[in-house]
């Protein structure tokens, strides 16, 4: 097998050569890309500080097939498993609720020694970590508004949450030597037209400039911030919306977060990243799947996706781009979706790297649109497929489908035999 595989991938490795494509310089490259995998696909947005809490804040998991993480240390099993069909070294996204401590803080307490389990793993596992205070999902939260508050008290509350998430990134950042992405989103709106739409935008901000007032050093966190145009119950308007965080990223050299499912279901993320990233210190993205709504369905290498990772790769974005993911589908098995999820992202990397960038660029500057046309047209059958497979075979990966038979084991010999209740940690 390793040998067709490396056959396929000589012949390819020439097909690509002819337009001066170097498909191991491109391999390369793509070894360097970290994709950011978020842990809430492995237990339907539970988490572990609030575990009788329903999910809120307008967001839904459906689904109920068996095998969610009920603890930390199964959850970084499961990550560990889906590690092992992905290739690359990558990060782990963090929300705050998935705290490994008995301590049982709330969230306007939590503390990096809450998250130590967490980056003792990362640093075994030589994988970086992101964050995400919590706004959600918890009794301060329960009318739907947080950092937007009209009461003083649990506006603070929600500041406070907000502070406490900075310095756990910088913990992370400062341990692992990379750099921590910590992304606030809040699900604050109404589910009817509003009067005033002025005055929680105004508190929003306020609120955001203390929780940004206390310095910390960029090599260690970075922040940003995740606009949204509706929710379940906040349809008719959301306070944290993308001219209000486009305003004030740009404003406050904050990352501006964009999430696939978090627009018009015309509008694409893919055709904003050239305008915002010519104004912008950096963006994260959160790639995920919208279908007719902001489904949060796991990502597949559609055209969209296609087209995220070309504007990437053609206009070298990748440098200043976080690419985190964010689904979450409880009705297949957890793990598969992770590796289903981050090697389309990835295999779209691929197959972004392997157009002929300048040739295209020349023929559109000349105005030969029919060579623009024709080329774009012919690489969608090229060999990619050739490198991915010997990038996964390189990269210690099972190569094509053959990853489903292990995940398939996974779910047999651990997943089904968990039962419904909370167990103690697996290590
Ligand atoms: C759980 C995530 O933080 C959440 O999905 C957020 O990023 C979002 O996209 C809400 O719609
Ligand atoms: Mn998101």
């Amino acid at each position: 097998m390793s040998n067709e595989i490396e056959k396929a991938y000589e012949l390819a490795r020439e097909q690509y050569a002819k337009h001066g494509i170097d498909t191991d310089h491109v391999l390369e490259q793509l070894a360097k890309i970290k994709v950011s995998v978020h842990c809430w696909q492995g237990d339907d947005v539970r988490g572990f500080l609030f575990q009788d809490q329903d999910l809120s804040g307008g967001i839904s998991v459906t689904g109920s097939h068996p095998g969610a993480a009920r603890n930390p240390g199964e959850l970084r099993q499961d990550l560990e498993q889906a590690f092992s069909m992905i290739p690359g070294k990558h990060k782990v996204n963090l929300h705050a609720i998935y705290a490994d401590t008995d301590e049982g803080p709330d969230l306007d307490e939590i503390l990096p020694h809450h998250y130590e389990p967490w980056v003792a793993w990362a640093k075994q596992q030589g994988l970086g970590l992101d964050f995400n205070p919590t706004c959600f999902s918890h009794e301060k939260s329960g009318d739907g508004f947080t950092l937007s508050h009209p009461d003083d008290g649990i506006r603070q509350f929600w500041i406070d949450h907000c502070k406490a998430s900075r310095r756990i990134g910088a913990y992370f950042g400062e341990e692992l030597g990379q750099t921590c992405v910590t992304n606030i989103w809040i699900p604050d709106g109404y589910k009817d037209t509003p009067v005033d739409r002025m005055s929680p935008r105004k508190r929003l901000m306020e609120s955001l400039d203390e929780v940004f007032a206390e310095p910390i050093d960029p090599a260690f966190n970075l922040d940003a911030v995740e606009s949204k145009l509706f929710g379940l119950g906040s349809e008719a308007y959301v306070v944290g919306s993308h001219e209000f965080y486009m305003g004030y990223g740009m404003k406050n050299q904050k990352l501006i977060c964009l999430d696939a499912g978090h627009f018009h279901p015309t509008e694409t993320l893919s055709g904003k990243l050239s305008s915002l990233a010519l104004f912008t210190s950096g963006l994260l993205l959160h790639v995920s799947r919208p279908m007719r709504w902001d489904s949060d369905h796991v990502v597949v290498m559609d055209d969209e996706l296609l087209e995220i990772a070309r504007e990437l790769v053609r206009h070298q974005l990748l440098g200043s781009t976080h690419i985190g993911l964010d689904f979450f589908d409880a009705s297949i098995n957890r793990v598969a979706a992770w590796v289903i999820g981050t090697r389309s992202t990835i295999k779209a990397l691929l197959r972004a790297m392997l157009e002929p960038i300048d040739v295209l660029k020349q023929a559109e500057l000349a105005g030969d649109f029919t060579t623009r046309l024709a080329l774009t047209e012919e690489f969608k059958s090229y060999p990619f497929g050739a490198v991915w497979d010997y990038y996964c075979l390189k990269t210690g990966v099972p190569v094509r489908e053959a990853w489903l038979e292990q995940a398939k084991d996974y779910e047999r010999n651990v997943l089904l035999q968990r039962g419904a209740q909370v167990s103690p940690a697996v290590e």
